[in-house]
């Protein structure tokens, strides 16, 4: 096996109670004490204690890496506990940071914990890729894989990346000068109406484990610089026909590297909810608060507010769990694909869960020409804080 030199150098030495702890692994010829004292040396940042952060920091910190960064700034959510297992229920509406880090001192706490609680964004990207060795990107939408591996090839910080869907995974690892970069194999962001996220798609919860766990070997791997990584390699997992495939990928000479995060912040802003520059923006869609909504829809019912049309973007399942009464449901990629065609003389307002969708499906109304158009900000989750608390949430 083709190893890559050990990322990290080894830590002086071990205490005896990390020997005892880490019996297991000093008796792997290709872990051992000095493996063991590289990992403790080791600082890794891991984006999101979401779905794929959970497995990766729990091992990661029962490994005995040294230093475990974490960066989130959500909270956790009941929709999270499916498959997030690094919180509990008790820790409903904690920071995810937070609960992260106190789960990773109660596994092994003789490593240390950083929480940033925080979005990695253009702004603080390479001040925080710049205090790790290695980046594990357990983050679930296109415009933090995007600038995480963006930060990653300017730093020339090795990444792992994990993605899931439904009942499908993939993992790699990215390493400028090494084999390809996330750009290399996904050169183009992907057009936002072919690609779910997890909370319109669902995700068996179980595959955080898969992904998660093979991402965590390949940082071991890295760190001590023993087995073959990922590096060149897409790992592609199908759990419903329990196959696990793998591509060579490599990187695209012609393709020119990314030098500059703010410059590519239209990109990132555009995918999904980092926010935009000021010379990028995109005009802001008018809003129409929860209760104001509430009051426009009752006026309706006594027959006022007869142009009044209230879409749902979202998808038919979290419309199932909680609707709003008089709304029509149009999904979102329905209404971007020219599935369904709105009226163009109505008054319309859209909502979705959050308010990024509503925002999404606004703006390519008033691209196609559309004048009436507003939407929720903050969407049902802030019509059932304001109006019918309640209602279910998710
Ligand atoms: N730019 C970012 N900076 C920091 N954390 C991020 C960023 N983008 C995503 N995350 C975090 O990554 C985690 C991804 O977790 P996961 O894929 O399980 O989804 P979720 O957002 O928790 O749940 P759902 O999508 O079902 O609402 C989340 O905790 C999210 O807050």
């Amino acid at each position: 096996m083709s190893a890559l030199p050990p990322l990290v150098d080894p830590a002086p030495e071990l205490t005896l109670a990390e020997r005892r702890r880490y019996a297991r692994h000093l008796l792997l010829a290709d872990i051992g004490d000095e493996g063991q004292r590289r990992l403790k040396n080791a600082r890794v940042l891991v984006i999101g204690a979401g779905g794929l952060g959970s497995p990766t920091l729990l091992y990661l910190a029962a490994a005995g890496v040294g230093t475990i960064g974490v960066v989130d700034d959500d909270v956790v959510d009941e929709s999270n506990l499916q498959r997030q297992v690094i919180h509990g229920t008790e820790d409903l509406g904690r920071f995810k940071v937070e609960s992260a880090a106190d789960a990773v001192t109660r596994v092994n706490p003789l490593v240390t914990v950083v929480a940033h609680r925080t979005r990695i964004s253009p702004e603080n990207a390479l001040e925080l890729v710049g205090q790790y060795d290695l980046v594990l990107d357990g983050a679930d939408n296109f415009a933090t894989r995007y600038l995480v591996g963006d930060a990653c090839e300017i730093a020339g910080t090795p990444c792992v990346w994990g993605s899931i869907l439904r009942f499908d995974g993939q993992v790699s690892v990215f390493w400028t000068g090494r084999g390809p970069v996330y750009r290399d194999i996904f050169p183009e962001p992907p057009d936002p109406r072919l690609v779910p996220s997890c909370a319109e798609a669902g995700v068996m919860g179980v595959l955080c484990a898969s992904i998660g766990a093979a991402m965590g070997a390949e940082a071991i791997k890295l760190i001590t610089g023993r087995g073959r990584t990922l590096v060149g390699r897409l790992l592609i997992h199908d759990s419903l026909a329990a196959t696990w495939r793998e591509i060579a990928i490599r990187p695209d000479p012609s393709r020119t590297r990314v030098t500059d995060l703010h410059a590519r912040a239209r990109d990132y802003s555009a995918l999904c909810g980092l926010p935009d520059t000021k010379e990028n923006a995109m005009p802001p869609i008018t809003e129409v608060p929860p209760r104001e909504l509430a009051d426009r829809l009752s006026a309706r019912e006594s027959g006022g507010e007869p142009d009044l049309l209230v879409v749902d973007v979202r998808e038919k399942a979290e419309h199932d769990i909680v609707a709003i009464d008089g709304a029509e449901l149009v999904p979102l990629g329905d209404l971007l694909g020219g599935v369904t065609h709105l009226p163009r003389e109505k008054d319309i307002v859209l909502f979705c869960k959050g308010g990024v969708r509503s925002e999404q499906a606004a703006h390519a109304l008033l691209d196609a020409g559309y004048e009436r158009v507003s939407h929720v900000p903050g969407g049902i989750m802030a019509w059932v804080r304001d109006v019918d608390p309640q209602a279910p949430t998710y």
